[in-house]
């Protein structure tokens, strides 16, 4: 259903992810973790075709792109001076779907997003983004900002939507990944190694072992 294989994707002559290869069949949660720097936000950005590298990503005939697949960034780009229900129908129109009247996230309809905080923002994104149902969610570190209320209300959002769809999250706090995920893919030595929730305890070994 969803494959993504990378051959190579260099900045310069810096090698970061190479002969990559990733493949999704089941819908599900799918957690991705890997140190700083290795590569998580640089392997959603040549899926989704926003960075250049030698490979290709399909989900079904179709490419991976941005019409396919929802992208939160880690640090999502807002417009300032819009209210969120501007930015929502901004949004919609940028994607081509229907503005929703439901939202996730509760938030002041009389404020402009530059007076919004960190969290307020961050749900201001959610909220455009899940106007529309993907097959697949590529999600960059979501939890970060967000309040414990707010983490719920995405987790238990999520477990519903990956029912029926793919849902990759970037994530540091691998106790939530180790408790709702299927299967957490470890991004190491520009490559990633699946590890199904069965052996889990061998990810960890894995992790900090210096050789592998
Ligand atoms: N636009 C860019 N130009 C040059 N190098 C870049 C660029 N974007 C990322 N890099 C480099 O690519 C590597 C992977 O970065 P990336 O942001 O994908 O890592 P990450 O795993 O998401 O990190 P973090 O956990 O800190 O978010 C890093 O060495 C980074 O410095």
């Amino acid at each position: 259903m969803l494959k993504i294989e990378i051959k190579s994707k260099t900045y310069s002559n810096d090698i970061v992810l190479k002969n990559l290869e990733l493949e999704i069949t089941e819908p599900g949660l799918y957690g991705l973790i890997g140190k700083n720097g290795q590569g998580k936000t640089t392997l959603f950005k040549c899926a989704l075709g926003l960075e250049k590298y030698e490979g290709k990503s399909y989900l079904g005939k179709e490419k991976v792109s941005l019409i396919n697949t929802a992208f939160c960034p880690a640090e999502p780009i807002l417009y300032d001076e819009l209210t969120t229900e501007e930015f929502n129908k901004f949004y919609a129109k940028l994607f081509m779907l229907e503005p929703s009247k439901d939202y996730l996230f509760d938030l002041p309809k009389d404020k402009l997003i530059k007076q919004f905080s960190t969290g307020m923002k961050k749900k201001t994104y959610l909220n455009a983004l899940f106007q529309k149902d993907f097959l697949v969610y590529f999600l960059d570190e979501p939890f970060n900002g967000l309040d414990i209320e707010a983490n719920y209300i995405l987790l238990n959002y999520l477990k519903e939507k990956s029912k029926t769809s793919i849902i990759i999250i970037s994530s540091h706090i691998i106790d939530v990944l180790y408790k709702n995920c299927k299967g957490i893919y470890m991004l190491k030595n520009n490559k990633t190694t699946y590890f199904n929730h069965l052996e889990f305890d061998q990810l960890e070994i894995a992790f900090f072992n210096n050789q592998s």
